[in-house]
């Protein structure tokens, strides 16, 4: 792609999916440009051999492609000190919990080329889930564009905007989730004398093949369940106290309160 991608915000998820697209060799690291107020987020990015600046006007001047990713709580002052300097052709990408198009063509004060998207930190190790809303400025190869570049890092869906709180809390959060869950099944597994790190390994992978399993053999989940649970053996056991412990009225809760977050920050 003979573009310059510009990042302004070299946090968890700039780093992430700079990473992913240079992993991927989509753009090389000359053509990636990225700002920051804090030196050792530059350094991190400096390492991958990417131009780094303390400027954010400098990465608007020279982006075609120019992603926000900084917290929500910024946006509206970063767009005040760049929005004369991008480019007329420009795509912004904004990745913010809660930030709809219209509330970013507004603070651009005008009908720029904007794509609202929600990637997740799996971008990081070519597993990314980002789902994207263009506005109605980008044309189709356009769209196909910015697809190729959550492409590069991940699997990509293409959204209604009526959707993207339901997506933070599935996609975009949902990795801590399951974070929490490795963490938890590995923390049993030292209890029953498991050394930590192989507890780690193991439970991690056990995450990924099921999975797996889920997106390839396009089974139900709850048939793949029944085909781990032996009739009065093990699994079933431990299905049977998930249940009684509220374990999936849990999850369903903990993501109400998720979707019940990002529509609160819609309205700020
Ligand atoms: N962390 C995640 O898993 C995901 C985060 N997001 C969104 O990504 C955005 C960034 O989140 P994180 O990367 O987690 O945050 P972060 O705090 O790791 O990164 C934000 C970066 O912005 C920098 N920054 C602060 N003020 C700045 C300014 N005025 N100019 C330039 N840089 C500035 C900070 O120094 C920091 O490095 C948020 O809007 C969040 O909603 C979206 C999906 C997933
Ligand atoms: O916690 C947050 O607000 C961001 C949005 C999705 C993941 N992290």
């Amino acid at each position: 792609m003979q573009k310059t991608i510009g990042f302004i915000g070299a946090g968890n998820m700039g780093q992430a999916i700079m990473g992913g697209i240079l992993k991927s060799k989509l753009v090389s690291a000359v053509d990636i440009i990225m700002s920051d107020l804090s030196e050792e987020r530059l350094e991190l990015a400096k390492e991958c051999g990417i131009k780094v600046t303390k400027d954010n006007k400098e990465v608007a001047k020279l982006s075609d492609i120019l992603v926000l990713s900084i917290k929500p709580n910024i946006y509206s002052l970063v767009i005040k000190e760049i929005k004369d300097y991008i480019k007329n052709d420009v795509i912004i990408i904004t990745i913010a919990a809660g930030k709809d198009i219209c509330s970013t063509e507004e603070s651009f004060g005008r009908k720029v080329k904007v794509v609202r998207a929600m990637p997740n930190t799996p971008a990081l190790v070519g597993e990314g889930m980002t789902a994207i809303v263009p506005n109605e400025k980008l044309t189709t190869d356009e769209v196909d564009e910015v697809v190729k570049i959550f492409n590069s890092f991940g699997k990509v869906e293409i959204v209604s905007e009526k959707l993207m709180d339901a997506v933070t809390s599935v996609s975009g959060s949902s990795p801590a989730y399951v974070f929490m869950f490795i963490e938890a099944m590995a923390d049993a597994a030292v209890l029953d004398g498991m050394p930590r790190d192989q507890a780690y390994r193991m439970a991690a992978q056990a995450v990924l093949g099921a999975a797996k399993m889920v997106l390839e053999t396009g089974k139900h989940p709850g048939a793949l369940k029944d085909m781990v649970c032996s009739p009065a053996g093990t699994t079933i056991e431990a299905v049977a106290t998930l249940e009684r412990t509220g374990f999936r009225s849990s999850i369903i809760s903990a993501m109400q309160s998720c979707t019940k977050k990002s529509i609160e920050m819609s309205k700020k």
